[in-house]
């Protein structure tokens, strides 16, 4: 058997190909990771925001889960959109004692503002998913609602991110500063030391599925073997990639541009 490193994303849907599992498979291709992919819920939405939401039954989540863990086992998994108390109950039992690295995205809002969480799944993503989270990605937004606290300075969010780890039990947190103004910094809490992780701002609102792609880099580079202050530096720059190169789509918040890397300007038909 060959070694080739994969990578498994736990989330919801979208059918513009922006953000949610999608968006996952996309950066899990870039990033070299073979790409599987759990759906936990359908999601009609497209740039402009979400039309409605069509949550999987528990059972079928489980069954996915089921169906990749015992044929072909991930080397990393993320989870996105996992709206419902229950849900987050069903994935935490399945994944608690898999030894498997778990980023987990703990997404609540998209960038259209329309809610993608249940207000009742706080408490639970705080309770059973954080403890098992090697990396935890929430934007300022999450972190404050996960944290009580409230974050209007870098010094602030550097608390957010030692109370994720050292209060809530995740290994790392990495507190997106995407929402602030200035430089684009992230702050990066691992081994006890604080990392800030800073690219300059594309002055762009084709920022639709920018957490869900960072938090997939991330994963992709844990199942490659990286080390966690690895892949955060990696993903850093694979993120501000894509959305600096923008495709200019959609007729609201665009999707970034997942294949910047390889894209050259002649395959954008103009
Ligand atoms: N305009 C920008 N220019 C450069 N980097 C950005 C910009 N906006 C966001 N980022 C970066 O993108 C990543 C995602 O951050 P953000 O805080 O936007 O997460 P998010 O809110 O979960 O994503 P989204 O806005 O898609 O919901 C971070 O690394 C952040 O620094
Ligand atoms: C299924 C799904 N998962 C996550 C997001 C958040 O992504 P963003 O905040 O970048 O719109 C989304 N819009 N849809």
């Amino acid at each position: 058997m060959r070694r080739v490193p994969s990578a498994l994303s736990i989330a919801g849907t979208d059918p513009t190909g922006g953000a949610g599992i999608h968006a996952d498979l996309k950066t899990f291709q870039e990033c070299k990771a073979y790409g599987m992919a759990v759906v936990t819920s359908v999601v009609a939405q497209n740039t402009k925001g979400v039309q409605d939401v069509w949550h999987v039954p528990l059972e079928m989540v489980e069954k996915q889960m089921k169906a990749v863990l015992e044929d072909i086992r991930p080397n990393a998994v993320k989870t996105g959109m996992i709206a419902t108390p229950e849900m987050i109950e069903k994935v935490a039992d399945l994944l608690d004692g898999q030894d498997i690295p778990l980023v987990i995205d703990p997404v609540m809002v998209a960038t259209s503002g329309d809610s993608l969480m249940e207000q009742e799944s706080t408490s639970l993503m705080k309770n059973r998913l954080m403890p098992l989270a090697h990396v935890v990605t929430p934007n300022i937004a999450e972190a404050e609602t996960l944290t009580g606290l409230s974050i209007k300075t870098q010094k602030e969010a550097e608390q957010a991110a030692k109370m994720l780890v050292d209060d809530m039990g995740a290994s790392a947190a990495v507190v997106k500063g995407g929402h602030f103004t200035g430089d684009a910094t992230d702050i990066l809490y691992v081994n006890g030391q604080i990392d800030y992780l800073t690219a300059p701002r594309t002055d762009t609102n084709h920022t639709h599925g920018t957490g869900c792609s960072l938090s997939a880099s991330i994963a992709a580079e844990l199942a490659r073997g990286n080390t966690i202050k690895e892949a955060v530096t990696n993903s850093k720059t694979f993120i501000s990639q894509a959305i600096h190169d923008t495709l200019g789509i959609g007729k609201g918040n665009g999707p970034v541009n997942h294949w910047a890397s390889r894209l050259k300007k002649d395959d954008i038909l103009v």
